[in-house]
């Protein structure tokens, strides 16, 4: 039999928390098939993605404070990692949480109902359910699709599950560390995990597409991140994986490269080759929601699709995959549900991202190779954490903030930090230009704790050459 719901939310990540007490009136479905290895409700960023993966990078920075320490003076040892623990301790506070997000969902409230399983359009705002009890159907007034997007794994011979490779939903739970760990993809995603494991003591080999690592990343940053990358690990840069095949416990990867072809060796295979939306799991097209080239679901500002009444927000619908903006979006699609009469538009003016690897990058607005492009008249000025008091007292050699502005006018275009606490030290930045702040303002309207690490901020805005 049909289920008729006011609204319908399909996906538990970002699309759970609209569902709040402002609904209590409204007849509600959620529908979630399953994130990870456990089939985890609560989505990405909780169960496979930012918060599992930050749990593990503060470990693994924590396992390279003898590195840092011997730059000081001061002999500290790893005596070792106990992979077990660091890997129960973070999946045994998450798993607990996903759990507890899914019996509230399934018990707490009487207007909601939670259906697990994989919902399809067949119509326009109407849905099946495969659920472990049967098929459902279930229409709605209005529909949230909020299916994020799940790893893409490139169509490369030998390259399928038989081989016993690892994306993000399954690496971070290994049994056992390996010695030796190849990933491919020179992203967040193998940056970051680089960072992880090669800190725990996995020898990383990186296979890049390209001539550097990051290299959306503004490049002085990407630059300076390969530099620093290819003393940690063994990067091989401009490589094509051609194919790639399993001898008893070793995986064989045969690369194409500037010196010819060349076979590595490695224990553990990560893919990290970036993440498609789940319009297709969906079947988007199915309930007549219009698509970009790249699967993604066509939103209009105020995450409205092509049918009324049924709106996306993140991964599946956002050329922005990042917590943040699915967050951002999912309040205004929250907004719009409850106020039809004055709907919003997600403000997408600065979108700010962090890769919490080692050394640290955190970004905001444009690069210098867009501000180029873009043709517009720029400035720009960086300091070193070097020159800065706090960077004399970490010896820090490689770091730097590198800001961009207009100028005539001061305003700031971009922002982009390489080096300890970026994440923290770039807010500042992404607030000035948030709310309009120009660089002369906001480096001389304010005190500036001395000698704190935001120093580096501050005279990096003050060696500007403005007009
Ligand atoms: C390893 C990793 C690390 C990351 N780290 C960061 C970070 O540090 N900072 C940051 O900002 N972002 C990070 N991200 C990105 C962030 O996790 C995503 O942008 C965000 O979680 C997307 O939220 P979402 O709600 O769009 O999708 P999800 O959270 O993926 O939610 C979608 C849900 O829909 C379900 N679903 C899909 N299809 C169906 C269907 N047909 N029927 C029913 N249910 C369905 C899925 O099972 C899933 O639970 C990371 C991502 C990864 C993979
Ligand atoms: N700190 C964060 O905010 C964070 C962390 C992890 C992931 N994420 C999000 O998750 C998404 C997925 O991360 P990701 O690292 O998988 O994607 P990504 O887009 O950051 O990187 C994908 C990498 O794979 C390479 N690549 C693509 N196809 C390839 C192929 N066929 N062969 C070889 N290399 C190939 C690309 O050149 C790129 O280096 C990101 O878009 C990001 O928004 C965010």
């Amino acid at each position: 039999m049909d289920q008729h719901f006011d609204l319908v939310v399909i996906g538990s990540g970002s699309g759970n928390p609209i569902v709040d007490k402002r609904f209590a009136d409204w007849k509600v479905a959620i529908v979630e098939k399953g994130v990870g290895p456990l089939d985890s409700f609560g989505g990405t960023c909780l169960n496979v993605g930012c918060i599992p993966t930050k749990m593990f990078v503060h470990t693994a920075d924590t396992a390279r404070v003898p590195e840092h320490g011997a730059a000081l003076g001061v002999d500290l040892a790893l005596r070792g990692v106990d992979w077990p623990a660091v890997r129960d301790r973070i999946f045994g506070r998450i798993d607990p949480l996903a759990a507890g997000g899914e019996r509230y969902r399934a018990t707490g409230r009487e207007n909601v109902t939670l259906y697990r399983g994989t919902a399809r359009f067949t119509g326009e705002r109407r849905l099946a359910v495969d659920t472990a009890d049967g098929p459902v159907t279930i229409t709605a007034d209005q529909v949230v699709v909020a299916v994020g997007s799940r790893p893409d794994v490139p169509d490369v011979p030998g390259l399928d599950h038989a081989l016993g490779y690892h994306t993000s939903d399954t690496v971070m739970r290994l049994d056992r560390l390996p010695r030796r760990m190849t990933i491919l993809g020179s992203g967040f995603v193998a940056t970051e995990m680089a960072h992880v494991f090669s800190s725990l003591g996995v020898e990383i080999s990186v296979i890049a597409r390209s001539e550097s690592l990051l290299r959306h990343e503004d490049t002085d940053v990407a630059r300076r991140f390969t530099e620093l990358a290819r003393d940690r690990w063994d990067v091989r840069l401009n490589r094509k994986l051609l194919s790639a095949g399993r001898e008893g416990d070793k995986l064989l990867l045969d690369l194409e490269g500037p010196e010819g072809a060349e076979v590595l060796e490695t224990d553990e295979l990560l893919v990290a080759t970036g993440r498609r939306p789940n319009s297709d799991l969906v079947d988007a097209a199915a309930g007549g929601l219009a698509l970009h080239p790249d699967g993604r679901i066509v939103v209009d500002g105020r995450q409205a699709t092509s049918v009324a009444g049924v709106w996306a927000l993140g991964d599946v619908s956002s050329p922005w995959r990042l917590k943040h903006v699915a967050n951002h979006e999912g309040r205004t699609v929250q907004h719009n549900l409850l106020h039809p009469d004055d709907l919003r538009s997600s403000d997408h003016r600065h979108v700010p991202h962090a890769v919490f690897s080692s050394p640290r990058i955190a970004s905001v607005g444009m690069t210098e190779q867009e501000a180029q492009v873009s043709g517009r008249a720029y400035v720009t000025a960086t300091r070193e954490y070097s020159g800065i008091a706090y960077g004399w007292a970490m010896e820090d050699t490689t770091s730097f903030a590198k800001v961009l502005a207009d100028p005539a006018t001061g305003e700031l275009l971009g922002a982009h930090i390489i080096g300890p606490e970026a994440p923290a030290l770039i807010q500042p930045l992404i607030q000035a230009m948030s709310f309009g702040l120009d660089a002369r303002s906001m480096a001389r309207g304010q005190y500036w704790i001395h000698p704190a690490m935001p120093e580096v901020v501050e005279n990096a805005l003050l060696d500007l050459p403005l007009d």
